[in-house]
């Protein structure tokens, strides 16, 4: 990654996703069934992505021991909602090796554990159901998440609000675009906060 890459991705971290959805001229979404399964869980990095057979997770432990610092494992899942994809194990061993989270196109399980270690893990649905662990899948593969194409080393931001997908040649400029209609939406915090009698919530 290059300098202004990571610059760029940092920029990116710290701005809500809406901004950065607006800046894409509202393209590049992930489809709102893929969300956060905690509060306040917020991640922003490169996409390490997995294609899986639904309802299957072998591919995902391998992406486990294939990540890199910062990466964030992007499962295709076939939207399927009936197996859950990955649990508390996964997302310990995940932060262990300082992934930034996951984004997934199916569900999960162990929420609590998962909320309680701090991983932001991004699903479609949430079940106590286990995965199979016999494959096909594969790695490092263009993907589709909630309806938005993810190629490998995409940038990732997620917040509250939900997921979006940067491509790293244009997110310079998103970042700026994104960082501007910030500064125009504090201007009308502001003055909405003045009416209110009271300082804007930051969420
Ligand atoms: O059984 C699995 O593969 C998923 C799971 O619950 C965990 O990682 O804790
Ligand atoms: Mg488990």
């Amino acid at each position: 990654m290059t300098t202004t890459g990571s610059s760029a991705l940092e920029r990116l971290s710290r701005l809500p996703v809406a901004n950065i959805g607006d800046a894409m001229e509202r393209l590049n979404v992930c489809h709102s069934a893929v969300r956060s399964t905690w509060e306040g869980a917020r991640l922003a990095g490169p996409a390490l992505t997995v294609l899986t057979r639904p309802g299957d997770n072998l591919f995902i432990h391998r992406a486990i021991e294939a990540v890199q610092p910062g990466q964030v494992i992007v499962v295709a899942g076939g939207a399927d909602e009936s197996r859950a994809l990955i649990g508390e194990l996964m997302a310990g061993r995940a932060k262990a090796a300082r992934c930034a989270g996951f984004v997934i196109d199916g569900a999960v399980r162990d929420v609590a554990v998962i909320r309680a270690l701090g991983v932001p893990v991004f699903a479609r649905a949430v079940t106590p159901a286990g995965p199979y662990k016999n494959g096909p899948g594969a790695l490092d593969v263009p993907v589709a998440i909630g309806g938005v194409v993810v190629s490998p080393g995409d940038y990732v931001v997620g917040d509250d609000d939900g997921v979006a997908v940067v491509t790293p040649s244009t997110a310079e400029e998103v970042a700026t675009k994104a960082e501007a209609k910030h500064a125009q939406e504090n201007a009308a915090r502001a003055t909405i906060a003045e009416a209110l009698g009271h300082p804007f919530p930051t969420g």
